[in-house]
């Protein structure tokens, strides 16, 4: 066998990166948030890059997949699932008690299944960007070519407190105005998503209806994870629907948003109750979006990603893509994916901009609200291990207060009594 293709050692990197207050329904961002970098080293000497959520349970996960998997082949991407299986047995997944909405609130119902498939995400994208670099091949080449040469990503604005970054408070609708004027100055982005779910609905129209008067004609998003009621979503949809490209989650759960879509011409999008295989048939049969925002972190890497995507374009349903805080390891994996989808007509989430550090080098620039589709071998990007250091210090520096993301103890810090509210 050829030991260029085999696993000879994998490296796991915890860092603490800084993120802005951003506020959403279960409270506000830590100044500090959890990555994993994933590094796998073949026999040949390459070193392929990952990046996922870097919470203490993914972290034990991806602890024991990164034992398994030396010896393996980089090739074997399919083999991850079952290793991670037999791995994720060892370990307590605590949280991942399949029952309830996930600890930040943000991605549906959190199950040991889905925690398990984020970590594998990142060893798969690591291992493709090790074949590319061996091969010679950009990653997109490895999933069947590239489709477009540049992906259009999405402004994404929130309501926030002011902080050490330089964006400043935004916390009415000539705030949020600001704030995409800014991104639209700086980076181009032609379409707008706003976080919701953070103030009362009424404000939150308001903002977008700002939104819509500064950039006419321009898809406008809102997205409050889940925090409204059938009758209040409907109220939404009623004095946005003629601005809005989609509301995205408005109530939590399929049964809600399968009512709200037989009463709302306003397409409804997700990236909460369609977050797994098993979740399509009973909401793609209920008709309860139109749109399903791919992440290849929830679905498990970059293959189930157009995996997600073919089903999707079978049953006449939408794509876009989801976002977290990343770097620029996930956000070149997001763009080599997304420029091997035919179906992606939205412009992508991306949470970079709100992200200072990273620990690649250079920084992906945005021109006109887009990202070139690298043809360099594997993701394209480089890693810059001082920046990784320095960022892992942070982590092992930390006392455990940062380790695990958890805005809702960020925002009891200086408002002890508050809890997520519904409208
Ligand atoms: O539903 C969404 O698009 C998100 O939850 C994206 C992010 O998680 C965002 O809301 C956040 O981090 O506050
Ligand atoms: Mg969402």
């Amino acid at each position: 066998m050829d030991t260029k293709l085999i696993v000879d050692e994998v490296r796991l990197t915890p860092i603490l990166i800084s993120d802005p207050p951003l506020l959403n329904t279960q409270g506000v961002h830590q100044p500090y948030t959890p990555r994993l970098v994933v590094e796998v080293v073949t026999g040949g000497g390459v070193s392929g890059l990952g990046e996922t959520y870097g919470d203490g349970v993914y972290l034990d996960t991806a602890r024991r997949l990164a034992e398994a998997l030396p010896g393996c082949l980089i090739t074997d991407v399919n083999a991850l699932f079952g290793l991670a299986a037999q791995a994720a047995d060892t370990v307590d997944t605590v949280g991942a008690d399949d029952s309830g909405v996930d600890a930040s609130g943000l991605r549906g119902v959190r199950t040991a299944d889905k925690l398990r498939l984020s970590v594998v995400s990142a060893f798969e994208t690591a291992c493709l960007d090790a074949l590319g670099r061996t091969l010679g091949l950009p990653v997109h080449a490895l999933l069947g070519g590239k489709v477009r040469d540049e992906v259009e990503y999405s402004a994404y604005l929130f309501h926030k407190w002011a902080g050490t970054d330089d964006w400043g408070a935004a916390l009415d609708p000539a705030g949020i105005v600001a704030q995409a004027r800014r991104f639209d100055r700086e980076y181009g982005f032609r379409s707008f998503k706003l976080k919701g779910g953070v103030f009362e609905p009424e404000r939150e129209i308001a903002a977008i209806r700002a939104l819509a008067d500064a950039f006419p004609g321009r898809p406008l998003r809102l997205d409050p994870n889940g925090a409204w009621s059938v009758e209040t979503s409907l109220a939404v949809a009623r004095e946005l629907g003629d601005v809005l490209e989609y509301l995205e989650d408005p109530a939590s759960g399929t049964a809600a948003m399968a009512e709200i879509a037989a009463r709302t011409d306003v397409p409804l999008a997700t990236n909460m109750c369609v977050t797994t295989f098993e979740e399509i048939p009973e909401a793609f049969a209920a008709g309860a979006v139109r749109i399903v925002l791919c992440d290849h972190h929830y679905w498990g890497g970059l293959h189930r990603t157009r995996e997600l995507a073919a089903l999707c374009r079978t049953y006449g349903v939408g794509l876009s893509m989801h976002s977290n805080t990343h770097l620029g390891i996930s956000l070149a994996a997001m763009t080599q994916v997304a420029a091997t989808l035919p179906g992606l007509r939205h412009a992508c989430d991306t949470h970079y901009p709100w992200q200072t550090e990273d620990v690649v080098t250079p920084r992906p620039v945005f021109r006109a609200g887009r990202l070139a589709v690298s043809d360099a071998p594997g993701l394209g990007v480089e890693l810059d291990r001082g920046a990784l250091a320095a960022l892992h210090r942070r982590w092992l520096d930390d006392d455990g207060t940062f380790r695990n993301r958890d805005d809702t103890a960020a925002i009891r810090t200086t408002h002890p009594t508050w809890t997520p509210r519904h409208w």
